[in-house]
């Protein structure tokens, strides 16, 4: 272990040391919000919250414990948004199509329907489990064979393993304490399952870096440093050491430092890169806030310097009221020219964000953003057609999607299925079909479902051989649209969505 922990500094290269020179952990402090003194050493039921505008407004009264894993808000990859048509474009599918466009088609699912899917484990639960490829197979890596016995070990004492990994870590370095959430219930473990996750594809180079890449950029706003990059490996490589005990020799862990030193050094570069591009995050004041439903709201902020996006992407977001505590959220919009940003915010049970967000969030409060992430956007050099699912709030970035084909003016049919469990949860069809009677080229189909078989809705339309899929909800909805694109003739690598897990997993 000792001379694991001596290889472990060799991250800590030129550009770490650009990195952590001038990085914001030491403007974080200047950035912490009002209520933030002090705040991590409290637990969650000591928390005071704060009155940034002299208000009584408080968070969320239905928040009673912890950030609930499910709030995206964003299923966060461990830690992943003119028309030049012409009228009359021919859009591929029958007309004899059970609605017509703009008609809820309100599925009567009986024997006959579509069955649900297998749900595959849900990526937001759970430390990273050794996935199909975790198998050792004759072309994995000598590194990956033993990284993924070291995985199927811990997997079934994973929360186990997750306390002692933060609980080394915390003791070791408590300056690296105020960097997390005051609350770690259920962000805990994102560190270190992004890790493991990261550790357990390393024989797929090309998605591995992309992920960590933005892992690296992303950990900029948290105050991440290069010189924390070994106290993580440390307590990374002693909680596997007291878990694995099977599997750990000397040989697994010298495999591991290997992989732990290419994970954070590939994280380090790019923060450092990032660094003299953009800034850690910006500051963004709310300018308007739309309550749709009691629960949903649209918010919108303007951002206090430019922010370069592009459709179909996802940011993360601070309130004041928590600070540290991010949730990730789509662009609800293609870039525009006053800089604005919108966001469709569903206060789920328990979520502290969502929660403050649709509440109490107003104008004039500021919140902070992290940078763009994401890969779910249009494929520009194709003619394909666009078949997009959009469930719930998941509508949000498909709806920039839409708008993105309208500012490049092709004449690409774009079909989008709009998944509620209710009318009422249709809180933006209005929108959407207000774009589809501006662009001949769009139809927009509402699907209301409170029986999660609403991917399947596309299977009585097409043919869809000449379009590439976007699914953006819940994550069993993306799973299950995984499964009915494929089903209707989409191939994988034509299918676009959000989480980095799902898309590795998909890819194998
Ligand atoms: N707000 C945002 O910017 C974005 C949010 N999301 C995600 O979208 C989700 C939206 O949640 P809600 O609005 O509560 O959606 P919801 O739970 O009401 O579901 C929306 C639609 O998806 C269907 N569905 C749900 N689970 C399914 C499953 N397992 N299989 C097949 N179909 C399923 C439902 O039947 C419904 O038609 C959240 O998970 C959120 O994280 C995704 C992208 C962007």
């Amino acid at each position: 272990m000792f001379k694991a922990r001596q290889t472990m500094d060799a991250p800590m290269t030129a550009s770490a040391g650009r990195s952590g020179a001038d990085s914001c952990g030491a403007d974080i402090s200047a950035q912490r919000q009002p209520d933030d003194d002090g705040g991590d050493r409290l637990e969650p039921s000591e928390l005071r919250q704060p009155d940034p505008d002299g208000s009584s407004r408080q968070p969320d009264p239905g928040v009673s414990g912890d950030p609930v894993a499910g709030e995206r808000e964003h299923p966060e990859p461990p830690t992943i948004p003119g028309s030049g048509a012409v009228e009359g474009d021919v859009l591929p599918w029958p007309r004899e199509a059970l609605n017509p466009p703009g008609t809820p088609t309100r599925l009567q699912l009986t024997g006959q329907r579509p069955q649900p899917s297998v749900a595959a484990p849900d990526p937001g639960s759970g430390l990273a489990k050794p996935t199909a490829a975790a198998t050792p197979t004759t072309d994995a890596s000598p590194d990956a064979v033993l990284v993924r016995r070291t995985l199927a070990e811990i997997a079934p004492v994973a929360d186990r393993v997750t306390s002692y990994f933060y609980a080394l870590l915390f003791i070791g370095h408590p300056e690296l304490r105020p960097l997390f959430p005051v609350a770690m219930d259920t962000q805990r473990d994102r560190l270190l399952k992004a890790l493991l996750t990261a550790a357990d594809h390393m024989d797929n180079p090309a998605v591995l870096t992309e992920y960590l890449q933005q892992l690296g950029r992303g950990h900029r706003k948290y105050g991440t440093r290069a010189e924390h990059y070994p106290a993580v490996g440390e307590a990374l490589l002693g909680a596997l050491a007291r878990y694995a005990t099977l599997s750990w020799n000397t040989e697994t862990e010298a495999a591991w430092v290997r992989i732990y030193s290419r994970i954070s050094q590939i994280m380090i570069d790019a923060a450092a890169e990032n660094e003299v591009q953009a800034p850690a995050w910006w500051h963004a004041e709310v300018v308007s806030h739309d309550l749709r439903t009691p629960d949903i709201a649209i918010v919108t902020v303007r951002p206090d310097q430019p922010y370069p996006f592009v459709a179909g992407q996802y940011t993360s977001l601070e309130t004041p009221w928590w600070p540290r505590v991010w949730r990730q959220y789509s662009f609800a919009g293609a870039p525009r020219p006053d800089g604005l940003l919108s966001f469709h915010v569903k206060a789920v049970p328990a979520g502290w964000v969502s929660g403050a967000l649709v509440r109490h969030a107003r104008p004039g409060d500021t919140l902070r953003l992290g940078p763009p992430a994401g890969s779910m956007i249009v494929d520009h050099s194709t003619d394909n057609g666009l078949l997009c699912l959009g469930g719930g709030t998941g509508i949000a970035p498909i709806k920039a999607l839409v708008e993105d084909v309208a500012q490049h003016g092709t004449r690409r049919p774009v079909e989008v299925f709009y998944g509620a469990r209710s009318d009422f949860d249709l809180y933006d069809i209005d929108t959407m079909l207000r774009l589809q009677n501006t662009h001949p080229w769009l139809s927009v189909r509402p699907v209301v479902d409170d029986r999660a078989h609403f991917p399947h809705a596309v299977r009585a339309f097409g043919p869809w051989d000449e379009y590439d899929g976007y699914l953006s909800g819940p994550p069993g909805m993306i799973r299950s649209g995984v499964d009915a694109l494929r089903g209707i003739g989409i191939p994988q690598d034509r299918i676009r969505h959000d989480s980095f897990e799902d898309l590795v997993m998909a890819g194998r």
